[in-house]
């Protein structure tokens, strides 16, 4: 990349805009002209002046292209095909039941337990991609091999995405300038459309509609929580998404998994409502600690399913009836 001019260089890596900033070089007019060019056209007094040091700046260049994609997360050996967990012990040290359990991309999974069985546990192993180093001693296996340390200290959190139940936003941006500041970050070849993706893809999550001026401040919790999940899908480089429990309020969860599966995403899922655990296609099952089985959904479990949505579109429904001051009746609430 040494021999393109700027003007490739600044449109194959929007990010070395940053560079020839931050060392206060104005490229403005060279852009046709090659980096090594450009610094060629400096005097020995201007070098001085500026204290510029030539083959520095021409060394460093690649460097940063180089962090910066990492710190992006696209370069290609990011790549995450399948999350392969190891058996470690649960509370009792006795080992796990089972051998290994293996999730590829674009697959659900559940994980189900009594309230401190050790769900999130489960979840924070994947995150610290554990090497027997956690209170349970799983290991964690990317593409079926150890993963690199990289992992666990990148700057972004790049191989997990959580879902957590709060999004307080602090900042003082509309939904507009929130995911651009994202889309720009991710070096998104055409922000703008990627943009009005996120927002329909939220706004077909949420219950109330929103637009991109709306402030990330006014959201409701439901709105926040559909744009966490749209961003997630379509705009974070994270392979696997984390969820503890997402919340019945407001936002619709069986499009909100569709949409995380729909873009290549692993997605594990703790959780206490029956909906959400049968609409995964495997459950892990956790006990005093320890992953006590593996179940696959059945055929029937999937027909019960269908019963509980349409017993979950009643309560729904009748949420929606009693908000809005109606009265209730039978006719109404099924449609
Ligand atoms: N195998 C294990 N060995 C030792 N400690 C464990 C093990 N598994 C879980 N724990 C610990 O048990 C506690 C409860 O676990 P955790 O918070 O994961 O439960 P949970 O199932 O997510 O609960 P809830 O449903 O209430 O969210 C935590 O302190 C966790 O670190």
């Amino acid at each position: 990349m040494t021999n393109w001019s700027i003007e490739k260089l600044l449109k194959e890596y929007p990010f070395t805009a940053t560079y020839f900033e931050q060392n206060k070089l104005d490229i403005a007019g060279y852009e046709e002209k090659t980096f090594e060019a450009f610094l060629e056209h400096f005097t020995i007094e201007e070098l001085e002046d500026q204290a510029i040091d030539k083959e520095k700046l021409l060394a460093d260049l690649p460097l940063f292209i180089k962090q910066m994609l990492a710190f992006l997360g696209i370069e290609k050996d990011n790549q995450v095909y399948s999350l392969t967990i190891l058996p470690g012990h649960d509370k009792s040290g006795n080992t796990e039941g089972f051998k290994e359990f293996t999730v590829n991309t674009s697959e659900i999974v559940s994980i189900v337990g009594p309230t401190g069985s050790g769900k999130s546990r489960l979840l924070a192993d994947i995150e610290w991609t554990a090497k027997g180093d956690t209170p349970t001693g799983r290991s964690i296996l990317i593409n079926g091999n150890i993963p690199d340390n990289k992992w666990r200290f990148s700057s972004n959190n790049k191989l997990v995405a959580q879902l957590s139940q709060n999004m307080n936003f602090v900042m003082d941006l509309s939904v507009a300038e929130f995911l651009k500041m994202h889309a720009v970050s991710r070096l998104v070849e055409n922000p703008e459309a990627v943009i009005q993706r996120i927002i329909e893809a939220a706004n077909n999550l949420a219950g109330e509609k929103f637009n991109l001026d709306t402030p990330v401040t006014s959201l409701s919790g439901g709105q926040s929580r559909a744009l966490m999940i749209a961003d997630t899908a379509i705009l974070s480089s994270s392979p696997i998404v984390l969820i503890d429990e997402i919340e019945n309020a407001g936002i619709d969860r069986k499009k909100a998994l569709e949409l995380l599966v729909s873009e290549d995403k692993i997605v594990l899922m703790a959780t206490h409502d029956p909906l959400l655990a049968l609409m995964a296609n495997k459950r892990i099952i956790i006990k005093n600690g320890g992953i006590h089985k593996v179940i696959f959904t059945s055929d029937e479990e999937k027909t019960l399913l269908e019963e509980l949505e349409k017993v979950d579109a009643l309560i729904q429904n009748t949420r929606q009836e009693l908000r809005k001051g109606n009265t209730l009746s039978l006719k109404n609430l099924e449609q």
